[in-house]
This record gives structure tokens, sequence and C-alpha cells, in this order.
């Protein structure tokens, strides 16, 4: 080959071969000069302030101890990365029970510190409410949001957004909304019969995501996707965009050429199909009744100003761009986490009978016995889904046991510690990203008695000496503090709804293959859904399931 280049064409080869040399030199040792400043992060940590820590290899870090983890406790290769802290405190009691676990896992993730105590949790998320994590808005949220939306911004600028959507969440407005939720819910309830008369195993999360869609589509745009019935542009591009969402090291997403051109395609396309929106709502204005929604409120102060309509028609390009961003996390956050709640909540009712019976009795006690009529009972007294108490335990047991958001990813600052209530120690946290690790904390036995075990009625006690009494601060599948979820309260009045509509009418059974993989003694455990791309946690295989008429 450097023949036939003839002389300049060697010099030019060997030019190039010296110029990949070098940079190979430097690459190594950027690399090496990194692995040094993270694995001494740690050492310092250890050395300097005394704090017991896993065992620590100057080469890999942490991530032979995450081995030796995930083969000794049979971590499924799909198995949410959520559980890992979960099973490092099996494996490390003394260690994780002291609060703290500072875990190296560098060049594969961050360096981080995993936190068990739910007082110190409450630190960094309640009394003083750290920034979420830089990498959120600067790596993860990046190209989907830009990093601009409720979920990763900060400071004055988060402020004001939580204080111009807070109403949208408020009881009243959610009661409002009950009537168009009755709508989507009896399209789901129709797709249930289908498959009932059918007797079809389906994915059932492939339904509670259809409707959680349509639910969070009338909350956020006023609009009925029916996603539930076809295909829709807008959310099918928004899930294959964040299907590219880039979370761990993925040479695969990292080196592709094409994935920066398709998230600019995918913006253009979800943009053109969401400002049609944005101009009919700003346009219309006044006309609007019912429910505020969230494109609507976002306009509030904007149409207020612009009392010219036709001037409406010229919202600047900037304003357009920064609601479409928001209008993205609220479509994405509001169905995800709950459709695979609701697919656990349905999984949960077949698997124990008798809490499936306490709460079709609440349903014949607030709804009366005509199944039939209920629709048209709520619809008439929205506020009656206020007096479901067994149906709200049943989903906040649900939530403790397979919680989709493992917990909050913080931003240290210098000199930040945080401090075990008990026994006064220090830890250090500058350097780290803090993650509240509410999975563990909720299966922890040393707050939840039979942390293991289904029981609901764990929420009904109203007594403090009552062993099964939740601990403070222990129950956060929503997060606390300031930055809790805005969406918790639609999650309820949604899944009371839904189950209201449906849980008298049908009976759910799993239908996992036999010789389907188990984890933890449960085949329906929690994974990572490459079909979904970011790190909530879904049910297994989207829950295989038969739907069954009750007698
Ligand atoms: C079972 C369902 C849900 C769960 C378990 C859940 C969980 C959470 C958690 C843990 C956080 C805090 C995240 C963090 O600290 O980084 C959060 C924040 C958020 N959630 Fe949810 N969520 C659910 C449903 C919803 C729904 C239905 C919506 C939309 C309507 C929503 C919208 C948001 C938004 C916008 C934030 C950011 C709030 C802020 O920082 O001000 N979520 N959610």
């Amino acid at each position: 080959m450097l023949q036939l280049l003839g002389p300049s064409g060697s010099i030019i080869a060997s030019y190039l071969i010296k110029a990949i040399g070098y940079l190979t030199l430097v690459g190594l040792a950027v690399f090496f000069y990194r692995l040094y400043q993270s694995r001494m992060l740690y050492r310092r940590v250890r050395d300097e302030h005394g704090i017991p820590m896993m065992p620590h290899s100057f080469l890999f870090g942490h991530l032979l101890v995450l081995a030796k983890v995930t083969m000794k406790y049979k971590i499924p290769r799909d198995g949410n990365g959520q559980w890992m802290f979960h099973h490092l405190q099996l494996e490390y009691p003394e260690i994780a029970n002291k609060g703290i676990i500072y875990m190296d896992v560098w060049p594969v993730g961050y360096p981080m510190i995993a936190v068990y105590h739910p007082e110190m949790m409450a630190q960094f998320t309640q009394e003083h409410s750290l920034p979420k994590y830089w990498a959120m808005s600067q790596v993860e949220f990046k190209p989907f949001t830009g990093g601009e939306d409720l979920v990763t911004i900060d400071g004055p600028e988060w402020k004001i957004a939580r204080t111009m959507f807070n109403p949208g969440f408020s009881v009243r407005n959610l009661l409002s909304l009950v009537p168009d939720m009755i709508e989507e819910v009896l399209v789901f309830r129709e797709q249930f019969r289908k498959a009932a008369s059918a007797g079809e195993v389906v994915k059932l999360e492939d339904c509670t995501t259809s409707v959680t869609v349509d639910v969070i589509g009338r909350a956020v745009l006023g609009t009925r996707l029916q996603t539930q019935v076809k295909e829709n542009r807008l959310m099918a591009t928004m899930r294959s965009q964040l299907k590219l969402i880039y979370l761990e090291l993925n040479f695969g997403k990292l080196l592709n050429p094409m994935v920066p051109l398709k998230h600019w395609i995918y913006n253009r396309i979800i943009k053109n199909e969401l400002v049609p929106y944005i101009l009919n709502t700003a346009q219309n204005y006044e006309k609007i009744e019912g429910p505020k929604t969230i494109v609507a409120l976002a306009l509030k102060s904007y149409v207020e100003e612009t009392r010219d309509y036709s001037a409406r028609e010229n919202i600047p390009a900037d304003f357009i761009d920064r609601l479409v961003k928001h209008i993205k996390i609220f479509m994405f956050a509001g169905h995800d986490t709950t459709a695979t709640t609701l697919a656990y909540i349905y999984y949960l009712l077949g698997k124990h009978p008798d809490k499936a019976a306490k709460l079709r009795a609440e349903h014949d006690e607030v709804l009366g016995p005509n199944v039939a009529a209920a629709a048209d009972i709520i619809r008439a007294d929205p506020t009656l889904l206020n007096k479901m108490p067994y149906s709200i335990a049943f989903l906040k047991e649900t939530l403790r046991l397979f919680p989709p958001v493992g917990g909050s990813i913080r931003q240290s600052s210098p000199g930040h510690f945080l401090t075990h209530p008990k026994t006064g120690v220090r830890y250090p946290t500058y350097g780290f990203m803090i993650h509240s690790s509410v999975t563990t904390l909720l299966r922890d036995p040393d707050y939840w008695p039979d942390a293991g075990s289904f029981i609901p009625e764990r929420f009904m006690v109203r007594d403090e000496k009552d062993p099964l009494y939740p601990f403070k601060n222990a129950w956060r599948p929503f997060e606390m503090g300031p930055r809790n979820c805005i969406g918790q309260e639609l999650v309820s009045v949604e899944i009371r709804l839904i189950l209201a509509l449906t849980a008298r009418e049908f009976e759910i059974e799993g239908a996992y293959p036999k010789d389907a993989p188990s984890w933890m003694g449960d085949q329906a455990y929690q994974v990572t859904d490459p079909e979904v791309g970011v790190a909530t946690a879904h049910i297994k295989d989207r829950l295989p399931a038969r739907i069954k008429f009750r007698q």
C-alpha cells in the first residue's frame, strides 16, 4: 500500500502513524490521570476521615465488588440497576447500616455515594435541597430537552417554572379533569373486555402505557391523543428519541454519528407536532373551559400581556422552544412511571386475592354494588375518589415494593457533609454524586417490619406506637422536599379511578412461562426496559397476563 502511494505517500503515512501514536499516548495519560484522581478521592475519604469502605482496588475501584455481588446474588442482565444498592446493603451491612456507601465505578459511572438513612436523605432533599447532579441536564436529558425542563433545571428558574405549573396539580384542578380521564379509561376498559373475550395473553404494560399517555395528553395538551386505538406520531417519535438517551458507558451510542442527527430530526418532528397546540391554546385562551392544562398555565402570563389576538400568532420563538421542552418532560414523566406502577398493581391484585377482595369491597361501599353505573356515579361526583383509603394504601404499598424511580441524584458543594443523626459521624460529599437510594430504603427491615411482604394495611395504621406505623421520611417513592414529584396527586387520582372502573369487572393473572427467570422470588422483577431507554424500572417483559371476566 505504501509503495502504491509513492515516496510522498509513505512520508504522510509515517506522520499519520506517529500522530496516532502521540494521540494514543495523550489519551492514555489523560485516562490514567483521571483514574488516579478518582481513586484518590475515595482513599482520602477512607484515610483522612476514617470512613469504612468496601474493598477498593486502585485499578478497578469498586467494579470488582459489583461483579462479585452481581454473581453472588444472581442479578440478571436486565435487572434494574437501582437494585444493586439493595444487594450492596445485603453484602456489606456493617457499612450500609452506618448510612452511606461510597462507590467508585469510574470510568463506567460517576464517583458517587449512595445514602441509605432516611434522615440523611432528608438533609440534602428536604432541609437543604441540593441542586440536581450536573450530568442530568448536561448529559442524560441534554438531547431530549436541552437540560431545560422542570426535572433538571435549578435555582430561580426552577422556582418560577414550578410555581407556574403547580396549579395544574391542585386537588381542585385534578378533580375537574376526572370527566376527561373517565373518557380515556372507558376506552381502556373496552380494551380489557376485548382481551378477556379473546382469552389471549397480552402484555399488560402496553395497555397501561397507552391509557396513561392518553390521560397525560388531556392534562398537558387538553387533547385526545388516542394512542389506545391508533399510532400517534408525537408519542411514537418521543419513544424513538428516548431510546437514544445516554445513561451509562455505551460505545454503541457514544460513537454512533447518527445519534445526534436522529435527535435533531426527532426534535424537529416533536416541535412541529406541538406548536399547533400551543398556538391554538394562545388564540383561544379566554374561551377554554374546564381544567387548566400545562400548556395553558405556561401561556397564562404571556396571553395576559398580549391582549392583541393577532399578535398571539407570533409567540417569540425562544418562548415556544422553552415550552416545548417542558411539555416533553411532562408527557414522558406523566406516563412512564405511572404505567408500570399500574401494571404492578394489577399483578399484585392477582397475586393477593384477599387484598383484592378488600379493594373491591371499598368500591362497593363507595360506589354502590352496580358496577356498570360506576363511571356515571364518579362523573357526577369526582370527590368520591377521595373516600378510598384502602386504594391509596394499595398504591403506596405497590410503590414501596416496586418503585419505578430509584431516588434522586444531587450535586454537592465544597465543604458539604452529611451527618449521621445517631453517631454524629460527618461524611464528606464534595466531588461525589449524592444518591438517595430510595429503592433500598423502601425494603429496609429496620424501617419496614416484614419488609418483603405486601401489606397495604401498614398505610392505614394511625397509632404511632403500632410497629407497622410507617417510619418518618421512609416512604419516599416520589422523593421528598421541594423537588418532590409534582405529579404524585395526579397518579393517585388516576389510579384510584382506573381501579374503580376495572377491578370489580376483571381478574388479572400473570402469565409468565413456567421456565421464565425469577429474581428475588418474583418472575415480575424490575428491569431496565431497552424499549424505554431511560433508567426508570419497569415490570419484566411488560407483564404477560391473561385478563378474565369475574363471575
Ligand atoms: C408512579 C408515578 C411516579 C413516580 C414514582 C414519580 C417519581 C418522581 C420522583 C422520585 C421525582 C424526583 C426526581 C428527582 O429527584 O430527580 C419526580 C419528579 C417529577 N415528576 Fe414524577 N413520578 C411519577 C409520576 C409523575 C407524573 C404523573 C408526572 C406528570 C404529570 C410527573 C412529573 C414529574 C416532574 C415534572 C418532576 C420534577 C419536579 C420538580 O423537580 O419540580 N411524575 N417524580
